[in-house]
């Protein structure tokens, strides 16, 4: 079938982001795998063509606002997507800039399995999806301040959040955190939290999302100091009982 890149391409340009047909062939060929499994598997809530585009891909690309996710510095970079889903933001980003190592994590083990169809499918390397909780995943020493990037899209509050994915940053690391609508009111609430974690609230990129009126921002959090050992405090308590 053939597909319209119009707008993809549009998007591309102006995140400053060139890509080879070959890549553009992947991310149709994910686009047609996601839409074929989500008739069998709860994956996603879009599926219309130009939506995905938009609000998967190019909302997931849009990290290169971000001035520290430099695009022309990230080889041999590690990252790792805490609660990726159907692969969003890490498939996007592996496909886009391969020099990066990825590990795409995730509680849900029927994801973990698509998103490895995914990866075998498209001939991706260095990329690695893995099933479990990102409380348990923290404590493991081949996790623990091991990335130069943790991303998350779409998972929990700033604070939760935090807990979840600073422990993973190794120190002068970022932790980026994807959010839309309003975040103001959310940032102040997670201060503490990301102080005690030994983050520290680098930056807030705010932009719409291309030429709609969709409010998105990325909070970036620097790893300024280890975080203590008791953190994340055991599944289930990050989202229950939020650091304040
Ligand atoms: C709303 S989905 C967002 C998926 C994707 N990031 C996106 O933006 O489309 C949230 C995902 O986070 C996962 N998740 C929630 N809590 C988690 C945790 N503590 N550890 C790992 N994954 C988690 C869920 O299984 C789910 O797939």
């Amino acid at each position: 079938m053939e597909y319209d890149l119009t707008l993809f391409e549009k998007g591309l340009e102006e995140l400053g982001i060139t890509l080879s047909q070959d890549q553009k062939k992947q991310f149709i060929t994910y686009y047609e795998y996601l839409v074929e499994k989500n008739k069998v598997m709860n994956l996603t809530a879009i599926t219309e063509y130009e939506e995905v585009i938009l609000k998967h891909f190019l909302d997931s690309l849009s990290i290169v606002k971000v001035s520290n996710f430099d695009q022309n510095k990230l080889a041999g970079k590690s990252v790792i997507d805490i609660g990726t889903g159907a692969g969003f933001p890490g498939i996007p980003l592996k496909i886009a800039f391969p020099e990066l190592k990825i590990t795409l994590l995730d509680s849900l083990n029927k994801r973990v399995n698509f998103l490895n169809e995914v990866i075998e499918m498209l001939g991706l390397k260095n990329v690695t999806a893995v099933h479990g909780r990102a409380e348990d995943y923290a404590k493991q020493k081949e996790h623990r301040e091991k990335y130069d990037f943790c991303v998350s899209r779409a998972v929990a509050n700033l604070s939760t959040l935090s807990e979840y994915c600073i422990p993973f940053v190794k120190e002068g690391g970022s932790f980026i955190s994807y959010k839309s609508g309003k975040i103001d009111e959310e940032l102040t609430q997670a201060e503490n939290a990301v102080k005690i974690l030994g983050g520290k609230v680098q930056d807030v990129v705010k932009f719409p999302l291309m030429d709609t009126d969709m409010d998105r921002s990325f909070v970036v959090i620097k790893k300024v100091k280890p975080t203590a050992k008791r953190y994340p405090r055991k599944a289930g308590l990050p989202s229950k009982e939020p650091l304040a």
